[in-house]
């Protein structure tokens, strides 16, 4: 028999993880287009995530988001569908999932400080463009024939957007501590 207290969580991680796979696929229309990937609002709600649901619930709820691009929701930057996973843009995605497990990880029984968020962030900032770039780096490469080097990959696909992720890494901060008090 399910108890009571733990029904009530699940039900609630449901909520919010619904909230957040909205919030994200909002996030992904919400673009700035600059050449190679476009500027895009993804990494904030994928990052609060990791940060108020915790590792595992906010892995499963980015795996989940990124499953309702993949069967064809156009919930991704430029639609969905199967064949985004060759995508040169697809890397971030999986990216966001990693970078938010860890985050996620990293606050469990920290101080819920502006430098443990800030911190965790950068955990989250550095796994996402890992997976990111690498990941665009090969299907340029060796599916799409677009030949890119690595110094352009490295220019267009890490320091072109990576000072916008930087501030939103910042703003997590007292969104982050906001949401925490309304939400839980
Ligand atoms: O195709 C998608 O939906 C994923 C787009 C990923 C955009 C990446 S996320 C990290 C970096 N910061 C941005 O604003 N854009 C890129």
């Amino acid at each position: 028999m399910i108890n009571s207290k733990t029904k009530k969580l699940k039900t609630r991680d449901l909520t919010r993880s619904s909230l957040f796979i909205a919030l994200i696929a909002i996030g992904a229309h919400i673009k700035v287009p600059i050449p190679y990937i476009p500027f895009t609002l993804q990494f904030l709600f994928t990052n609060l995530c990791g940060l108020l649901l915790g590792g595992e619930i906010a892995f499963i709820c980015i795996i989940t988001y990124v499953l309702l691009g993949l069967i064809g929701l156009p919930v991704f930057t430029t639609g969905g569908g199967i064949s985004y996973i060759l995508s040169p843009s697809f890397g971030y995605l999986i990216g966001f999932a990693v970078g938010a497990y860890f985050a996620g990880k990293f606050m469990e029984n920290k101080k819920y400080d502006n430098k443990n968020i800030f911190l965790a962030g950068l955990i989250d900032i550095i796994l996402v463009y890992l997976f990111g770039a690498i990941y665009y780096y090969f299907i340029a490469n060796f599916y799409l024939g677009d030949i890119t080097s690595i110094k352009n990959v490295l220019i267009y696909c890490i320091l072109l957007p990576m000072p916008a992720d930087l501030f939103l890494c910042a703003i997590s901060i007292p969104i982050a501590k906001r949401l925490r008090r309304v939400l839980f």
